[in-house]
C-alpha cells in the first residue's frame, strides 16, 4: 500500500508513521540517512507494508542493487527461522547448506511473493514509465518490471548457515539462473563486498599486481534485510562475504560475528 498517495488522511497516517519510524529505529538502529551511512547508499522510499515501514534504498555505486534493512520484522524473522528449523537441515555441523529446485517449501514461496509486494508496494513502482527497461526508460525501482511479473518470480532455493569466521568467496552466480536474485540475511550483520567483474583488468599495481580492496563496495546486511541484485549487480559485479578476522569492519568497529543465515532466491533458466 502507497502511504503517500491517495490516502484521505495521510497526514494522521503521517504521524503513526512517524512512531513507527521511531519504533524502528530503536529496534533496526538509524537508516541510511545516518551521516556514516552516507557512503554505501541513497534513500530509496517507504512503503507501509505488513505493520511496519519498508524503505529501499539503492547502492550509489552499483547499478541494480537494491536493500530492504527493514523487510522482515523481528517477529517475522523469527517465524522465518523456526520454519528453517523445522525443515531439520542443519541438524549436523558438517551440514551448512540446503537447496529446492521447483516447488519450494510454503514458506520460502510466501517469503517469494512477500517479496514481490515489498517492490510493489514501493513508491519508485507509482509510474510504470519508469520500471521497463526495454523501452529506453529510465529504471530507478527495485526490480524491473520483466522480472517482477515473471512466473514464478523465484523457483530456486539456498539456504545457507555460516558460523562465526565463514563466508563465501567472490562469485558471479551462475549464468544457469535468470537475472534477479534475492538474499534475505537472517541472525547475524555481515557486510557483503562487491568488486567489478573487470577490476582486474583495470587496476593493476606498479608490480603488475591487483589491488581490488580498493575498489571493494562494502554492504552491510542487517538481519531482516533483503538484497536485490540485477542488471549490472547481478552479472557484472562479484559478491563475498569474508568472515575472516579483521574483514567485517563497518563504520570504523569490527562486527561482533554469530552465526548466520541466508535464504538466497533465484530463478532457473529455462532451457528449450
Ligand atoms: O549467503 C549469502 O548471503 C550469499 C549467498 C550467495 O551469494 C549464493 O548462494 O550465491
Ligand atoms: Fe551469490
Amino acid at each position: 500500500m502507497c502511504w503517500m498517495k491517495g490516502c484521505d488522511d495521510w497526514r494522521e497516517m503521517g504521524e503513526e508513521l512517524d512512531d513507527e519510524r521511531e519504533i524502528l529505529k530503536q529496534v533496526f538502529g538509524d537508516s541510511s540517512e545516518d551521516e556514516d551511512c552516507e557512503d554505501q547508499t541513497v534513500i530509496g522510499d517507504s512503503a507501509y507494508e505488513g505493520g511496519h515501514i519498508r524503505r529501499w534504498e539503492q547502492a550509489k555505486e552499483i547499478k541494480g542493487l537494491w536493500l530492504c534493512r527493514s523487510f522482515l520484522s523481528p517477529q517475522q524473522e523469527s517465524s522465518l527461522l523456526s520454519a528453517i528449523r523445522n525443515e531439520g537441515w542443519f541438524m549436523e555441523a558438517s551440514q551448512n547448506q540446503a537447496m529446492r529446485f521447483g516447488n519450494l517449501p510454503t514458506w520460502a514461496a510466501e517469503l517469494s511473493d512477500s517479496i514481490h509486494e515489498a517492490v510493489l508496494s514501493s513508491n519508485h513502482m507509482t509510474d510504470p514509465l519508469i520500471v521497463d527497461r526495454h523501452n529506453g526508460v529510465k529504471i530507478d525501482c527495485p526490480l524491473p518490471s520483466d522480472i517482477l511479473w515473471r512466473e514464478p518470480l523465484f523457483d530456486q532455493m539456498i539456504a545457507n548457515m555460516y558460523q562465526p569466521g565463514e563466508g563465501i568467496c567472490a562469485h558471479v552466480d551462475l549464468m544457469r539462473f535468470e537475472d534477479g536474485i534475492a538474499i534475505v540475511s537472517l541472525e547475524s550483520p555481515c557486510v557483503m563486498h562487491f568488486t567489478r567483474v573487470d577490476e582486474t583488468s583495470r587496476n593493476p599495481t606498479s608490480k603488475g599486481e591487483v589491488d581490488v580492496s580498493m575498489s571493494k563496495v562494502p554492504i552491510y546486511l542487517n538481519p531482516g534485510s533483503v538484497v536485490l541484485l540485477w542488471g549490472e549487480a547481478r552479472y557484472l559485479w562479484k559478491h563475498e562475504i569474508n568472515r575472516k578476522p579483521g574483514f567485517q569492519m563497518w563504520e570504523g568497529q569490527e562486527l561482533t560475528q554469530g552465526r548466520r543465515t541466508s535464504i538466497t532466491l533465484r530463478k532457473l533458466c529455462q532451457v528449450d
